[in-house]
């Protein structure tokens, strides 16, 4: 079949991308709506003030169901006003932490006076207030569902994502009015949804043809909380299973609103993992910003995020036929992991009885098509999987050659102009590696290179000998779009203005991370991207941070989101064979998070990109958590039946989040008893029923719905869905909704390996086989970030903007002006920042290793326009025939 274009613009509307759900209990402060005649804009007419008096007036305004509002945020700036002054003297020295500071006060005081406004605003213009307050009822038709942040306007600001109309908000007031379903009885349906769980011909064709988007998301919401609320209480009316506590809610109401408020302060962020239960539980504990006032920091030292024991520390793993119960001793070997390579020094791949490769899918070299090297196949396997240091250790950390020393003058003054900038201590100077030539490094005669000297942060680090001291700066890349956004980044399409290699920039504000507590989820997913190393999973080349941002320099996928590439299809669904394929490129990335030990758990089509060879890249790791106490893996068997125990690894590890994408939460989840890597594996399962089915099996009219069909429904298949019985068992043995009798509960990733769907899977050749569709930049591509399905947002957005004047009286364009500092700010030596400092923990640094992968800027392509081709070499075995049928 000839190469052709599957972009169809006009179906991308179908569906709307799912939002996670710790994702939307931000602590967002609300806009105030320009068209009010409320006059308490909090940027410019309020002075912060901590005082009482301040947030009970506001109370006072409002009706009787948002009193409880502001005594919560009475109780925040109580608790943030405490944290400060216990901060250490110096605290007040330091001109950083005193902006963010301010940038606290003002997020508190920002909640209490819109907390006002949404009241004056509601009673003028009902309709205008819909998304202003979750506690609002609301109407979702045709908003609720537009959480697509990529499909939002390109236009918008960081800060209009605090816009009340925002749909996220809209999506949480949602998830509360079906909390409030749940215990109370159904409200009024929304006829444009349509259940979508009786897995039926007719229902699936029907949800098909339904403008069906994912549910909304929901929020964390810790048991204590719920169960202080004194109507919270167990509904007794309706006879549901045992639901995680956090859906025991009342219709809203004063109670609700304060738990919703309450949750918007207790983001995950401030939660330590695995402890967060027993912290929540503990009421004279701080849930706000600053929640140890031991401490005298911003981020407790509880937050901080701590280098668990590597798994393959001894140099080795441990080749045990034992159970996985088998004592193993950590070496205190201080060696990191990253840069050791999982592989069989022979022989990649071994077959078991029934034909499985069963070898665990090695860490291979940098993603290449390539095709893999000679004399692999047909030689012993090794019994021991053995530490190899990356080949990058050989690669000296900083080139000593002519081209250095002529430009270390430069670093010197690049260095001296960061010194200048921060005020901070000249210990532990930070001098970047001579070979890049900053646009912005002034040259300064005199100056003695020193050689570099590595972060002492970044030499502890676990991940030290894949990185070194960051090589770049945000000067270093010129912005040629923006992809997309995430919960509180944008990511952009930039050229590094040296080599026009393309980059996918996440670029996160630091305000924004502060007001929003996503300090340790983003630190969280530096962790992940710095440590792991795998085709599958998302390159991460840079990072590094300035006043005012975080970057990430990531690897560009320009085929985008799996997610997209399903919508191109007719049906939204793909055949067997090439659902076998993702399912086994997806099964190794995440065998591989568990053999480091990270649960993944937000596993769904539009967390998957696609790499331009059409490959799938792991992205967005936020969610995952790593587990404590990580084991060793285990080699199980001998010879060619040797597997690896990837369960161990995180044994005995269990995090009580309630965090996911609503459709695709597992049952222990929702039920609130906590979870283990289980729930990969039961994201999985969702995820191979999506993609040959186009929807996924237990969604629901609601959240409720969902959920309750999660606990209770089997999954069932559409009848018009020629499927396997290989593929229908191992759904079903993915989706067991008892998670220890799940697939892989026994072995981890070996277990799903070894099932009879994926016989004839070749593991270790994953990465050099052909994917069903390549993805091409083409100017009659589908342009997914241009796709807007809310004009009329858009339109505000562009209204107030506006507004907005320079000195000189000239319009200011908010975006231009912010994009220009995100580009421009000068890069921040770590080291020198300071421990109060909430980004102290952050790592900059870069990738030791040249990139040769990414792509070339190439000026005639259109950016952004991707379509979807059929791979022509795919063998006929994987019938992408059948795949363009549909
Ligand atoms: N490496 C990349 N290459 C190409 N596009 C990317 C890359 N990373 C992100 N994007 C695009 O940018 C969008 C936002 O990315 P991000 O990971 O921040 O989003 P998210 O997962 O929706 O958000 P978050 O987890 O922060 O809430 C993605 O939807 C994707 O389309």
């Amino acid at each position: 079949m000839s190469s052709q274009h599957l972009g169809q613009p006009k179906q991308i509307h179908e569906r709307n991308r799912s939002t996670s759900f710790s994702k939307l209990l931000s602590s967002k402060p609300w806009r105030k709506i320009s068209n009010t005649n409320n006059t308490a804009d909090y940027s410019t007419n309020h002075t912060p003030n901590t005082s009482n008096d301040n947030t009970t007036t506001s109370s006072s305004n409002n009706s009787s169901h948002l009193n409880l509002y502001p005594s919560r945020i009475q109780q925040q700036q109580d608790e943030d006003e405490t944290a400060v002054r216990s901060r250490s003297p110096s605290y007040g020295n330091v001109s950083r932490l005193s902006k963010f500071k301010s940038i606290f006060y003002n997020t508190t005081t920002a909640t209490t006076i819109t907390t006002t406004t949404t009241t004056t605003v509601s009673s003028a213009n009902s309709n205008k207030t819909r998304y202003m307050s979750p506690m609002t009822p609301v109407n979702f038709e045709g908003n609720h569902i537009s959480n697509n942040r990529q499909e939002m306007e390109q236009e918008e600001s960081f800060e209009e994502q605090l816009f009340p109309e925002s749909p996220k908000l809209a999506h949480l007031a949602n998830h509360f009015l079906d909390q409030s379903e749940l215990a109370n009885g159904p409200l009024p349906k929304n006829d444009k949804f349509i259940s979508a769980h009786t897995s039926t011909r007719n229902s699936h064709e029907n949800n098909l043809k339904q403008n069906r988007r994912r549910s909304p998301s929901t929020p964390i919401m810790p048991s204590h909380l719920i169960s202080s609320s004194p109507s919270s209480s167990h509904n007794s009316r309706t006879n549901e299973p045992m639901v995680h506590e956090n859906l025991r809610l009342t219709k809203p109401n004063a109670n609700t609103i304060r738990i919703i408020n309450n949750l918007s302060n207790i983001s995950l962020n401030n939660i330590k993992e695995n402890e967060e239960m027993g912290n929540l539980t503990d009421p004279s504990r701080n849930h706000g910003f600053h929640k140890d006032t031991d401490n005298d920091s911003f981020i407790s030292a509880s937050e901080r995020l701590e280098i668990p024991a590597s798994p393959f520390r001894n140099g080795s793993m441990t080749k045990s036929t034992n159970n996985a119960n088998d004592d193993i001793n950590e070496s205190t070997d201080p060696q990191p992991f990253p840069s050791i390579i999982l592989k069989t020094e022979d022989n990649d791949e071994v077959e078991d009885e029934q034909g499985d490769t069963t070898t665990p899918t090695p860490l291979p070299p940098p993603f290449s098509c390539s095709p893999r090297p000679q004399g692999i196949k047909g030689k012993k396997r090794q019994s021991t999987i053995r530490r190899t240091t990356s080949e990058m250790d050989t690669i000296p950390t900083f080139p000593q050659s002519a081209s250095a020393s002529s430009s270390s003058s430069q670093q010197n003054s690049f260095t001296a102009n960061i010194k200048t900038k921060t005020n901070r201590s000249t210990s532990n100077l930070f001098v970047p590696p001579p070979r890049i030539n900053h646009p912005e490094v002034e040259h300064e005669e005199g100056n003695i290179d020193t050689g570099p000297k590595r972060s002492h942060r970044l030499r502890t680090k676990s991940f030290s000998n894949k990185f070194k001291d960051i090589t770049v700066s945000p000067q270093s890349f010129e912005k040629i779009k923006l992809l997309g956004r995430g919960d509180v980044g944008k990511v952009y399409l930039v050229k590094e203005k040296n080599t026009n290699r393309l980059y996918a920039l996440k670029i996160f504000s630091k305000a924004e991370m502060i007001k929003r507590k996503k300090i340790k989820r983003v630190l969280a997913e530096q962790e992940i991207l710095a440590t792991s190393n795998h085709p599958f999973i998302v390159t991460l080349y840079h990072s590094f941070q300035t006043e005012d941002y975080v970057y990430f320099c990531m690897e560009y996928c320009m085929g985008g989101e799996f997610f997209r590439a399903l919508q191109t299809r007719k049906t939204k669904c793909i055949c067997e064979e090439d659902a076998k394929f993702y399912a086994s490129e997806v099964t190794a990335a995440l065998e591989y998070l568990h053999l480091l030990g990270f649960i993944y758990r937000d596993l769904k089509p539009e967390n998957i990109l696609l790499h331009k060879s059409g490959h799938i890249m792991l992205s967005d790791f936020d969610l995952s958590v790593q587990a404590k106490d990580a084991k060793i893996p285990v080699m199980k068997g001998m010879d060619e039946s040797t597997i690896i125990d990837t369960k161990i690894v995180s044994d005995g590890f269990r995090t009580n989040s309630f965090v996911g994408t609503e459709e695709y939460i597992a049952p222990e989840v929702i039920r609130g008893n906590g979870h283990t890597a289980a729930v990969d594996w039961w994201t999985l399962g969702i995820l191979i029923y999506e993609m040959l089915f186009g929807m996924t099996p237990f969604k629901g009219s609601n959240s409720n719905e969902t959920f309750s069909n999660i606990l209770k429904n089997d999954v069932s298949f559409p009848n018009n869905n020629d499927i396997s019985r290989n593929c229908k068992d191992l759904i079903k043995k993915l989706l067991c909704k008892n998670e220890n009798k799940r697939l892989g509960s026994k072995l981890g990733a070996a277990d799903i390996k070894r099932h009879p769907f994926f016989r004839k899977v070749q593991w270790s050749f994953l990465r050099n086989q052909e994917p069903p569709l390549i993805p091409m930049l083409s100017a009659n591509g589908c342009d997914f970030t241009k796709l807007s399905s809310n004009k009329k947002n858009k339109n505000k957005v562009k209204d107030n903007k506006k507004n907005e004047t320079n000195s000189k009286g000239l319009d200011i364009d908010p975006l231009e002006e912010q994009e220009r500092s995100m580009f421009l700010e000068k890069v921040e030596c770590d080291d020198e920042v300071s421990e109060e400092d909430p980004f102290h923990d952050f790592n900059s640094m870069s990738l030791m290793k040249q990139d040769n992968n990414s792509l070339i800027y190439v000026d005639s392509d259109s950016y952004g326009k991707v379509s979807y081709t059929p791979n022509k070499t795919r063998s006929r075995s994987n019938s992408h025939r059948t795949f363009f049928k549909r």
